[in-house]
């Protein structure tokens, strides 16, 4: 499924004008809300025409919008919200890819942390995991330290989660049998797609996440593996409030950063790679 991106340009503009009224002059039509979000990361941004010199290192930077981000989801208004976790899970779970898929790795979703809901997706995997002979392999994260190392294991009911000390639900590395969980990395069979968290997101591919590095790390070392197996790369889908998705180039970008394939919003699919347009 596409969307159509001037009206999902639109809305997400219109909604930082809401978030973000004390940075806007009433003058200023809707379209220059962005650039201005910019200007706000940037607490003594240099103007030299229309460029926008941001100071700081590009940590600084990430460390401010996301400060920017997180304020916008908290203001965002629950009615809004729980309308567009419906709509961008509904579009998951009907799409072709997603039906498709044997090995997916998804987050499971924070409330706190203002996370795109994931809750049905992951129900739906499960059931299909013990009801049906299609069965999905479904991976969730693991933070196994705080030096950006993280797990992907193998769940197959949402018993197996428990509650780490930053209140997000995660798998014990033993299953109820005793067994050791399968590891995504030392898996037979490959990951389809990832269902991605984050902060917020463009329409080339950036995505800010959380600043603990966990997923750049674990995309880099996934991908790795997937090229030395000769498997298909796995997809990189995240899902974005509307509020997330920024306009190019407002995201400050380091090296180690891993692009992703596809955004999902509320209001359709944003294939970004040719693997998406592809495939989605
Ligand atoms: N649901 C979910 N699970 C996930 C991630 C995620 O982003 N979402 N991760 C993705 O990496 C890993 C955990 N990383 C995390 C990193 C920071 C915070 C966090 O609470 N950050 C606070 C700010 C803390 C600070 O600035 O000191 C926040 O974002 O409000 C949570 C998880 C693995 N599991
Ligand atoms: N591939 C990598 N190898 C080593 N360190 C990395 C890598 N990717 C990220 N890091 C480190 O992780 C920390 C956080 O990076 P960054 O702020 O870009 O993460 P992020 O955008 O929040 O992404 P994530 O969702 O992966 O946490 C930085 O200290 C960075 O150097």
């Amino acid at each position: 499924m596409r969307t159509g991106l001037g009206h999902l340009l639109q809305k997400a503009r219109s909604v930082m004008v809401m978030t973000l009224p004390a940075l806007l002059s009433p003058s200023l039509p809707h379209s220059s809300a962005l650039p201005i979000l910019c200007a706000s990361v940037a607490t003594a941004a240099t103007m030299s025409g229309s460029t926008v010199i941001v100071p700081g290192s590009v940590a600084q930077q990430k460390r401010a919008l996301r400060s920017e981000i997180r304020k916008a989801l908290k203001a965002l208004p629950p009615t809004q919200r729980a309308q567009e976790d419906t709509a961008i899970q509904n579009i998951v779970l009907d799409s072709s890819w997603f039906k498709s898929t044997r090995g997916l790795c998804a987050y499971i979703s924070c409330e706190s942390l203002h996370e795109v809901d994931t809750s049905r997706i992951v129900a739906e995997v499960l059931r299909d995991a013990n009801d049906r002979e299609e069965k999905k392999r479904l991976y969730v994260p693991r933070v196994e330290d705080k030096n950006s190392h993280m797990r992907m294991l193998k769940i197959s009911s949402i018993k197996d989660l428990i509650a780490n000390s930053m209140n997000i639900l995660e798998p014990s590395p033993i299953d109820a049998d005793g067994s050791q969980r399968e590891d995504a990395m030392l898996a037979t069979h490959p990951v389809d797609i990832f269902l991605l968290p984050g902060v917020a997101f463009d329409r080339h591919g950036q995505r800010l996440g959380r600043g603990g590095g966990y997923y750049d790390v674990f995309l880099k070392k996934y991908q790795e593996l997937a090229m030395e197996r000769r498997w298909k790369q796995p997809l990189l889908v995240a899902l974005a409030y509307s509020v997330q998705i920024l306009d190019d180039d407002v995201i400050p970008v380091n090296h180690h950063d891993v692009l992703v394939d596809a955004l999902v919003s509320a209001s359709g699919v944003i294939p970004i790679s040719t693997a998406a347009l592809d495939r989605m």
